[in-house]
C-alpha cells in the first residue's frame, strides 16, 4: 500500500484524476471501476478538465460501478445512475454501451448480482478501481462484518451509513434500506485500486486503515493485502497519522 500525502481535496482530485487518465492513455481500452459519493466528485471534475483539452480519449474504456441503492427507481434524483450520468458519463461523452451499474431496481435482485459478476468477468476484469472510503471503513457498501470473499450481493445498509448518506436525501426516511454493491473479492480483484480520502470526518478511518489489524470488522483493511494500492490522501485525513506510519507509506 503506498500513501501519497496531499495539501487538500483540490490536490487530491487533480491527483486521482491525472492518474486515471495516465492509465487510460497507456491502456486506452482500460476497464474502470468508479465510485460515487462525495470523495470523487473533484476528480471526476478533473478528468473533465483533462477530456475538454483534448488531453485524454476515453473513448474506449469500459467502466463499472461500485455499488448502487436498491429499490430505487435508475431516474431517482439520488440513484448512482444518476449521480454518473450527471458527473461523468455525460461530461466525458461515455456511450450507453461502456458504462455498467448494478440494476437496483431489477425484480430479482439475487439475479442481477449475479449477472454483474458475469459482466466484469465477461470484461475481463477490472484494471482501475477507484474507491471512497466510508467512516466505518466501509468500501462500496461493504459494512463492516462483510466477508474478504464476498462477490457482488445485496446488503442491508447499516444506521450510520445511511445516516452519512441521508445528507443527500430530503430527510432519512428516504434513504433505501438496502443495496447492490461489488463483493470485497470482486473489489480486490482489481488489478490496481486508487483509495481516495480527504477531510476530517475521514480521520479516524484512514488511521484505523493505516495503522489498524487486517480485519473484517473493518472492510478497508483487506487493501493491505492487496499488491497495487494507491492511498490518496490530505493533511486534514491525515491529521492523527504519525510521522512514523507516514513514513512507512510514502518510503
Ligand atoms: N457507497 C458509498 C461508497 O462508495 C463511498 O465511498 C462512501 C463514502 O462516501 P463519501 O465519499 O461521500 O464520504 O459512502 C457511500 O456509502
Amino acid at each position: 500500500m503506498k500513501l501519497i500525502p496531499v495539501t487538500d481535496r483540490e490536490a487530491l482530485s487533480i491527483r486521482a484524476a491525472e492518474m486515471v487518465a495516465e492509465k487510460v492513455q497507456e491502456q486506452p481500452d482500460s476497464v474502470l471501476g468508479l465510485a460515487t459519493g462525495g470523495t470523487p466528485e473533484g476528480t471526476y471534475q478533473q478528468l473533465k478538465k483533462i477530456y475538454d483539452h483534448g488531453e485524454a480519449d476515453f473513448s474506449r474504456i469500459t467502466t463499472f460501478n461500485l455499488d448502487e441503492y436498491a429499490g430505487m427507481p435508475k431516474d431517482h434524483p439520488q440513484s448512482y445512475h444518476t449521480y454518473m450520468q450527471h458527473k461523468v458519463f455525460q461530461p466525458l461523452q461515455l456511450k450507453p454501451e461502456q458504462v455498467h451499474l448494478p440494476d437496483g431496481s431489477a425484480a430479482d435482485l439475487e439475479q442481477e448480482c449475479t449477472r454483474y459478476e458475469k459482466r466484469i468477468a465477461e470484461t475481463g476484469g477490472i484494471d482501475m478501481q477507484l474507491l471512497g472510503l466510508g467512516e466505518n471503513g466501509h468500501i462500496g457498501f461493504n459494512e463492516p462484518g462483510t466477508s474478504f470473499s464476498s462477490r457482488t450481493h445485496v446488503v442491508q445498509l447499516k444506521p450510520s451509513t445511511r445516516e452519512a448518506n441521508a445528507r443527500y436525501f430530503d430527510s432519512i426516511e428516504e434513504v433505501p434500506q438496502q443495496a447492490v454493491t461489488m463483493g470485497i473479492e470482486t473489489i480486490t480483484d482489481s488489478r490496481a485500486i486508487l483509495l481516495l480520502v480527504f477531510g476530517r470526518r475521514k480521520k479516524e478511518a484512514l488511521l484505523r486503515l493505516l495503522e489498524g489489524e487486517v480485519d473484517e470488522g473493518f472492510p478497508a483493511s483487506v487493501l493491505k493485502k492487496h499488491s497495487n494500492v494507491t492511498v490518496i490522501a490530505d493533511e486534514e485525513a491525515l491529521t492523527d497519522v504519525s510521522a512514523e506510519v507516514m513514513r512507512h507509506f510514502t518510503g
